[in-house]
């Protein structure tokens, strides 16, 4: 059985990298779209990405943001993905020529293949809560049936996931990966490593279950 990859998203602190590459993160989520609690500027982006080990990648999260700004974003941060978590098209997405996730609104798509079919070129597609128009990151978590089964393109699932849901998210979707924020944090953008550990503790016990 393959194992569910993780990503921490929205981190500011140099301490919570640190602590989130020690934990065995696959990836670290920086919030660079300025509607957000936890943007971080171009500065502080590219020094926490500065301190990436090998193998731990940098997502740089946008939201509908100007083609400029995302320009400036990858020369001066190098993030290995980008996210894009509004209504951007296929067309925008795929301009930087940077590879990039699709964040899927799970509160008004119905059917995630067709949403999916109008980004061929996305690495794959991440499922959060929020309605088409909204903003996503909002701690809320939406029904794990409708995620689904060997979809072909990596899904990475989303919204509203803690130490206490995560492990039966995983049974219910099995997705390729999963996406936390606020289920780890102290305050916005503050991560707290007691529900880092935790976090990661219960997705490593979801994956015993599933090695039995
Ligand atoms: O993190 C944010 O501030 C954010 C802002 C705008 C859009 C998306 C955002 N975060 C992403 O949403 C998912 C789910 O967040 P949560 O775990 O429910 O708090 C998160 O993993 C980020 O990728």
């Amino acid at each position: 059985m393959t194992r569910t990859r993780v990503k921490f998203c929205g981190l500011t602190r140099a301490e919570d990298v640190a602590a989130a590459c020690d934990l065995g993160v696959d990836a670290i989520g920086l919030v660079m779209t300025r509607r957000s609690k936890r943007f971080v500027d171009l500065d502080q982006a590219a020094a926490l990405r500065a301190l990436l080990p090998p193998f731990v990648a940098a997502v740089v999260l946008l939201l509908d943001d100007e083609p400029e700004w995302v320009r400036e974003v990858i020369s001066r941060v190098a993030p290995d993905l980008l996210q894009f978590h509004g209504e951007e098209s296929a067309q925008e997405c795929a301009a930087h020529g940077r590879r990039y996730l699709k964040a899927v609104p799970m509160g008004s798509v119905a059917d995630v293949g067709a949403y999916a079919a109008t980004h061929p070129q996305a690495a794959g597609f991440l499922l959060d809560s929020h309605a088409a128009g909204g903003q996503g990151g909002s701690g809320e978590a939406f029904d794990w049936h409708r995620v689904p089964r060997d979809f072909g393109r990596p899904l990475l699932l989303a919204g509203g996931l803690n130490a206490g849901n995560v492990a039966a998210a995983v049974r219910t979707a099995r997705p390729f990966a999963v996406d936390v924020s606020s289920g780890i944090e102290a305050a916005p953008g503050i991560k707290s490593a007691s529900r880092m550990r935790e976090f990661m503790q219960s997705l490593a016990a979801a994956g015993a279950e599933q090695d039995h």
